[in-house]
């Protein structure tokens, strides 16, 4: 039976670091302030946005919340952004994703001022992480890299597979990984003979979204396992696109659904607004 990574224990310790950098930065006349935006009526989003409100209050962190209506229009957000990347309150920007059809995502994302990219999606920072010089990394890749730091694991030289390739997760992590010297391979809908990478793998890193997909007999004996899936089955139940209880059997150490990487990327939210803030207070003192 594999060690558990326990995401929210990680997460309760970084977060208690950031409430005392906070403190401290309070101290010198700079609170961190974070736009959380969120348009429509998505019921996961809201959920995901709720969470992120309560994290920054418990660390000290301001929030100010846009909650607007699904039929809102591109230019009507973009306007919205526009207002936010001047405003000298808020340090961090995040709209919540997905967003509404009329909305082109990638537009909103890189209208984000780069300094006040929370999230990290931004194509300046996309781009700084890809030639290994990050300055804003995405959250939740940033948090399961915490959490293989937390495992004692040296990725160098460590075949590392990556399922899924979005420009969220899978693509970051794989940056992310290899920045670390692991070999890295990802894999997607293509990608043929699945099984048999995965079953190579050191470690498997599993971002595709798909209830359950990853099957346990695939882990290699001793491989380590991060399942940034959350699917939601049935009324209530979450699981992972890993099958937890069969992979545990195989793998050294596994992360749960819930109580893994989602936590971590909340905390890693937080992390990176507080960034924004002390870059926002070393720049005016400059
Ligand atoms: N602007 C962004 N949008 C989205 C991101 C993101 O990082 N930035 N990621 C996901 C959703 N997400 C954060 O927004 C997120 C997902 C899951 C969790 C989490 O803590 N999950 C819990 C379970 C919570 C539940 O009961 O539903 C867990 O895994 O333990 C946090 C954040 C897409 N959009």
């Amino acid at each position: 039976m594999s060690k558990l990574i326990d995401g929210k224990a990680i997460a309760a310790k970084i977060r208690a670091e950031i409430a005392a950098g906070v403190t401290t930065l309070r101290a010198t006349g700079v609170t961190p302030g974070l736009a959380v935006v969120l348009v429509g009526d998505d019921p996961a989003s809201q959920v995901y946005v709720s969470m992120k409100e309560k994290a920054c209050r418990d660390v000290g962190i301001f929030s100010d919340e846009y909650k607007l209506p699904a039929e809102t229009s591109e230019a009507e957000l973009l306007a919205l952004i526009d207002q936010l990347n001047h405003d000298p309150k808020i340090h961090g920007i995040l709209v919540q994703l997905p967003l509404p059809k009329q909305i082109d995502a990638d537009k909103v994302l890189e209208a984000i001022s780069p300094l006040k990219d929370a999230d990290g999606f931004h194509p300046y920072n996309v781009g700084r992480l890809a030639i290994g010089k990050p300055t804003f990394r995405p959250c939740t890749p940033y948090g399961v890299m915490v959490m293989l730091q937390e495992t004692g694991l040296d990725l160098a030289g460590k075949e590392v597979v990556v399922v899924g390739r979005s420009n969220i997760v899978g693509k970051p992590v794989a940056l992310m990984c290899l920045q670390q010297n692991a070999t890295v391979t990802i894999c997607h809908s293509k990608t043929r003979d699945l099984a048999a990478k995965v079953r190579a793998a050191d470690v498997v890193i599993a971002a595709v979204g798909r209830p359950e997909m990853i099957k346990g007999d695939w882990i290699k004996e001793g491989a380590v396992v991060i399942d940034v899936g959350v699917n939601r089955v049935g009324e209530k139940k979450l699981v992972g696109d890993v099958e937890f209880a069969a992979a545990a059997e195989r793998a050294a150490a596994i992360t749960p659904v819930p109580g893994g990487v989602g936590p971590m990327t909340i905390t890693m939210l937080l992390y990176n607004t507080l960034e924004a803030a002390k870059r926002f207070a070393s720049r005016a003192t400059a």
